[in-house]
């Protein structure tokens, strides 16, 4: 009987919420007209035309409609979704006082606990200091030049692993990435083979992306419904939140002991959290220091990861591109030794193809939404506060007044020539807008140019012949914050004796 009591009073509580959103959203739109977009329904708004894929795609269509400026509402929470890159300029960089807060997640900030990382941190102070750590880390491209020799090595043991195991370069990509941060944040050095901390990270990571999407989870307009009990039908995903934050904490915690304790032994290797521990901080900046580290990891690896993956599908679809690219290395680099971050100003096509990479297909299509503290009047639109506004990056850098055949991989569009001016730096909006802009953002793009650069230098990616017949890859990639390429079929192989050469003693100077 109590359950049932439960039940209805759950019910009912909902009502008078919805009915409450219903009046106050009401007056707010009094206030000024709200952007247009599709027409909901009364109480649910848009429930129906939130898509359940590639959002980007619906939220392009709906710009095309609608304008670039395009809202809706679900259970009365505003959506605002901007599909011109200068909105996003004019809002989040020019406007950056109102616009660099995030929105109150529940399921992914509050239930399973994302709300200590960067990534989904209020603004406010505790920010304000988390992003001064990152910044006296990597905050300028010289300062990431630092990590050079440490980035160079490991994608060395990468070329390595793909000689020795060629079907394994996805696996790889995974390894290498999360090898550079570890090492980076906690000191600590992967094992052969599986690591376990990778693919803790790798897990918790997932959940962020399936967690954060918008529109997943009723929770999130409706933060009630967090006190419904898991055993009412329905309310899998309760079960669901506690898994994830289970997972999210051990992935919190292990690293950061594992620093903790070599510090004690006195055999730590200098890193972002031992140097900041060294200093015997109070409680307080501790726990920013934790999560600050946790936060380089979780947000640093899978991003770089689907990057990388990336490059490996265009260059699979796009031999001409990586001729070029191969050509322009053979000349500058010579064939009896690998390229290195100091070589990048010397390889303007390889810098460009890199640019290419991040262009065609965005990690974060949809970037991270931005929220505003107070009410905004943007475009004669009110913006009101506390709305989620996402800016479309996947339509910016398809938008064909800013990029020629868009869907076309073209290194050249970055490389001005007589006549022509090259087309905009997609690094000005793959990273994000204004306070909230990717604090990893150059150690990102060293990481991807020297996996590429090194890659194109020793090996030929292809696509698969079988039985005669030529594979096509399948270009797809999956939803959610950070947009993977789901598995595709290529074929690597040294591109000469001499490559192959290089790779084992590359490796075997650098770890002697
Ligand atoms: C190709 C790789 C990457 C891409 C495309 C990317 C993209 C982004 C985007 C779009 C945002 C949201 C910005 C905004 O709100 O306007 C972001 C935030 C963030 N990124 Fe990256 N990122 C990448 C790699 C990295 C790396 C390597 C690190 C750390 C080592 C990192 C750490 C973060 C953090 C901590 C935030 C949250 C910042 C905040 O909320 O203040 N990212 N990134």
């Amino acid at each position: 009987m109590s359950r049932l009591f439960l039940v209805l009073d759950t019910g009912a509580a909902i009502l008078l919420v919805a009915l409450l959103f219903v009046v106050y959203r009401g007056r707010q739109s009094a206030r000024g007209p709200l952007p247009p977009g599709p027409r909901g329904w009364p109480l649910m708004g848009n429930v129906f035309d939130m898509p359940a894929t590639n959002e980007w795609n619906t939220f392009m269509s709906w710009g095309e409609k609608w304008g670039d400026i395009v809202s809706v509402t679900l259970f009365g929470q505003h959506i605002v979704i901007l599909n011109s890159i200068q909105h996003a300029y004019d809002m989040f960089e020019k406007k950056s006082n109102v616009y660099s807060d995030r929105p109150a997640i529940t399921m992914a900030g509050e239930m399973v606990g994302w709300d200590r990382t960067l990534v989904l941190l209020r603004y406010g102070t505790r920010f304000r200091e988390t992003r001064k750590l990152f910044s006296q880390l990597i905050g300028t491209r010289s300062q990431t030049e630092r990590f050079s020799l440490h980035l160079e090595h490991e994608v060395h043991r990468f070329l390595r692993c793909i000689l020795r195991e060629p079907t394994s370069v996805l696996k790889e990509i995974r390894k290498t990435t999360g090898a550079v941060i570890l090492k980076m944040a906690y000191g600590y050095e992967v094992q052969e083979g599986d690591d376990p901390l990778v693919d803790l990270v790798d897990r918790a990571v997932d959940e962020f992306s399936i967690s954060t999407r918008p529109g997943a989870f009723l929770v999130d307009t409706f933060p009630i419904l967090r006190h419904v009990p898991a055993w009412m039908p329905g309310a899998s995903w309760k079960k669901k939140a506690k898994v994830w934050a289970d997972d999210l904490e051990m992935t919190c915690n292990v690293p950061y002991a594992f620093t903790q304790q070599q510090m004690s032994a006195g055999t730590a290797i200098p890193s972002f959290t031992s140097t900041h521990l060294e200093s015997n901080p109070v409680p307080e900046k501790e726990i920013v220091i934790k999560n600050a580290a946790f936060s380089l990891y979780s947000a640093g690896a899978d991003t770089t990861v689907s990057a990388i993956s990336t490059f490996f599908l265009a260059m699979t679809c796009y031999p001409e591109a990586q001729r070029k690219a191969q050509a322009e290395i053979d000349a500058v680099i010579g064939n009896d030794r690998l390229p290195t971050l100091a070589d990048r100003d010397k390889l303007p096509f390889v810098t460009a193809l890199c640019c290419e990479v991040l262009r065609w297909q965005p990690v974060a299509p949809l970037g991270v939404p931005h929220c505003p503290v107070a009410d905004d009047f943007h475009a004669g639109f009110l913006i009101p506060k506390g709305t989620i506004v996402f800016p479309n990056i996947w339509k910016f850098l398809h938008d064909p007044d800013t990029y020629a055949n868009p869907f076309d991989f073209e290194p050249e569009r970055f490389i001005a020539s007589p006549g022509k001016t090259a087309e905009k730096d997609p690094r000005q909006i793959v990273f994000g807008f204004g306070r909230r802009i990717c604090p990893g953002m150059y150690l990102a793009d060293a990481s991807l140019f020297i996996s590429c650069a090194m890659s194109l230098a020793v090996f030929d990616i292809s696509k698969v012949v079988r039985d005669g017949k030529v594979i096509e890859p399948v270009i797809d990639y999956t939803s959610g914050t950070i947009s993977h390429p789901r598995p595709f079929e290529f074929s690597i192989k040294p591109r000469s004796a001499n490559a192959e050469a290089l790779i084992t003693a590359m490796h075997e100077t650098r770890e002697r």
